[in-house]
């Protein structure tokens, strides 16, 4: 039976009163099936390229076509009713005893077999980091510090590992203006760094796919890394009026040597998996077909070490550099909140939106 005007009406009061937000993905989905089942198909002009939020309910509406009202309003109710019947939406997996419920809108957090699993979940862009990832990312991190598991992983869900900053970040231009943005990105982004500095346990990139920026930078600062033959290492900072960052102008010298550092962080030179593990950014390359059975398998048999041996090795090897690493980090921050407010990232940042935009 298809849904009533009553069900509608009972399912939009519903919305109100859901005990968590439900993240903008499902929300611009609810509105866009709002809009067609009461106006029916998008025919209003599309917004400009920089006005990004009603041009992503723009997007959202006229990707349900010619779709008919009555099937927009059972759709929505539909969709109402799974979201109040489901107390973490966001999460696709059951948390267990030791876990503290996470409710992530841009990450999905596991803990089992003593290993913390932090996936980067925003498939559909390539895994970029926005504003509110940067912040769900240092939450589960700390979480993951104080757990009790042995291992803390990342990975990206889908077919990249994570394309970077969100580039769309820098267009949300608060009334201070540019120069306030950098401000805050720069507190943003040292904070973020710091977390993986400090981080007091061993901490695994499962590279799954493609990384992009800083992504590849903060490689420098795991303990070991392990990519698919299909992943790709990619810095192109030049490209964007950008500097190094995740204390990658220390790290990667130290790693590859000047030369090589340069290439990559300097020239924007893009390294196969193959190429990054020669070079010891990465412990060791996996053919993608069997990539995620033998890294789990051996990352299950490392979380069987005892936990607490594990931190204090690893944080005896940190506290080398752990000093430096900070002042590091400020040093590149400060270089980036200037780069931020320079013509060359402008017109950068202007141009991945018009391609984006398709101008
Ligand atoms: C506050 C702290 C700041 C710290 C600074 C860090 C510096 C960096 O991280 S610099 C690196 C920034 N990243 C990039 O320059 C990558 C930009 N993206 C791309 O070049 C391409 O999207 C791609 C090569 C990653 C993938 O290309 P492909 O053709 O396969 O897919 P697309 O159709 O382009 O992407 C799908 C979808 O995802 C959006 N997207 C991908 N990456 C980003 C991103 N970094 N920022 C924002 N959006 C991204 C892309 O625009 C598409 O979106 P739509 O479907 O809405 O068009």
């Amino acid at each position: 039976m298809r849904a009533s005007q009553k069900d509608f009406e009972d399912a939009m009061n519903q919305v109100k009163l859901l005990k968590k937000d439900p993240g903008n993905e499902v929300k611009l989905k609810l509105y866009a099936l709002y809009k067609q089942a009461t106006e029916g198909p998008c025919n209003v002009p599309k917004p400009g390229v920089f006005d990004l939020v009603n041009k992503a309910k723009w997007d959202a509406w006229s990707t349900l076509g010619n779709l008919p009202k009555d099937s927009a309003r059972q759709n929505y109710v539909d969709l109402v009713s799974s979201l109040s019947s489901s107390p973490e939406p966001s999460s696709q997996v059951e948390p267990r005893a030791d876990e503290k419920p996470a409710g992530y809108e841009t990450l999905v957090v596991t803990s089992e077999d003593g290993i913390t699993k932090i996936m980067f979940n925003r498939p559909t862009k390539k895994n970029a980091i926005s504003t509110r990832m940067y912040e769900e990312i240092m939450l589960a991190l700390k979480a993951a510090s104080e757990d009790k598991s042995a291992l803390t992983v990342l990975t990206g869900i889908g077919d990249y590992y994570c394309s970077g900053n969100d580039l769309t970040n820098f267009t949300d231009i608060p009334p201070g203006g540019v120069e306030e943005k950098a401000k805050s990105s720069h507190i943003l982004l040292r904070n973020f760094v710091q977390c993986f500095i400090d981080f007091p346990k061993p901490l695994i990139a499962v590279v799954n796919g493609p990384a992009v920026g800083i992504s590849v930078t903060l490689l420098g600062l795991f303990d070991a890394v392990y990519a698919s033959d299909r992943a790709t290492f990619h810095t192109p900072f030049s490209a964007l009026g950008q500097s190094p960052e995740g204390c990658s102008s220390y790290t990667f010298p130290k790693i590859m040597g000047s030369a090589k550092a340069t290439e990559m962080l300097v020239f924007g030179k893009k390294l196969t998996a193959g190429e990054a593990c020669a070079q010891g950014l990465v412990t060791e390359v996996f053919p993608d077909s069997t990539f995620q059975r033998e890294v789990w398998t051996r990352l299950k048999a490392y979380a069987k070490l005892p936990a607490n041996t594990l931190r204090v090795s690893k944080n005896i090897i940190r506290s080398r550099e752990r000093e430096k690493l900070r002042a590091v980090n400020a040093e590149e921050c400060i270089t980036l909140e200037e780069r931020w407010q320079s013509e060359d990232c402008m017109n950068a940042i202007m141009n991945f939106l018009s391609r984006k935009a398709k101008l």
